[in-house]
């Protein structure tokens, strides 16, 4: 088996995360940031989501260079939420918040907001991907079923489009990558102005 250099620290704990990144041939280890993701007082859904993405990024790199004292590997930091008529759509806290997003979300369009930000030597590099998605009627008990299934818990807006929720999905217009918790195109520019490349 062929061993490969990482090529920069991912700060994240998101198995989808992980998968993207794998997807288009990246190399790299994780270091996961435990950032406070509250939103701050009259914070719009925007800032907080780069707000938290840098503040990923910059965790994971602050104690690097605390620990060895010396340049480290680029970090990956990313956040993604969701927005409705102006409301957050974020982990669901339990069933019956999942249950009160899932039942706005029916039959109507929401944003889903991917921020990544990259933290190397040269500062911090940030990229948004903004996404359209349209969710066909669903009714309750497909919303506790759904629930059932474990897979909503720990999704932003209580749904994941690469599983079972894809069934939700009427249209999408904008970054499928980016629904999932990380935008691809985005990511690999940022990292490629960092000198890290895919192809
Ligand atoms: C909308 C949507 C979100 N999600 C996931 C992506 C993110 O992992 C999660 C949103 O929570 P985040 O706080 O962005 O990420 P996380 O807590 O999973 O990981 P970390 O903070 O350590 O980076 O929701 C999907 O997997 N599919 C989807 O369709």
């Amino acid at each position: 088996m062929q061993v490969h250099a990482p090529q920069f620290i991912l700060a994240s704990a998101s198995p989808r995360r992980r998968e993207l990144l794998t997807q288009i041939g990246l190399h790299f280890v994780v270091q996961t940031a435990d950032v406070d993701e509250t939103p701050l007082l009259g914070e719009t859904p925007a800032a907080l989501v780069e707000r938290l993405a840098i503040l990923k990024a910059e965790t994971v790199w602050n104690t690097r260079r605390d620990v060895l004292n010396t340049p480290v590997l680029p970090v990956l930091g990313s956040d993604t939420l969701g927005i409705l008529n102006g409301e957050l759509l974020v982990k669901p806290r339990d069933v019956e918040h999942a249950r009160q997003m899932l039942r706005q979300m029916s039959g109507q369009q929401h944003e889903i907001l991917t921020a990544v930000a990259l933290a190397t030597t040269a500062g911090v590099q940030l990229a948004v991907s903004r996404s359209v998605v349209k969710f066909r009627t669903i009714t309750d008990p497909e919303i506790l079923a759904y629930w059932e299934t474990g897979e909503p818990h720990d999704k932003a807006g209580a749904y994941a489009i690469q599983g079972l929720g894809a069934v939700f999905v009427e249209n999408l217009q904008g970054s499928y990558s980016g629904v999932m918790g990380l935008p691809l195109f985005e990511t690999a520019q940022l990292l490629a102005a960092a000198g890290i490349h895919t192809l």
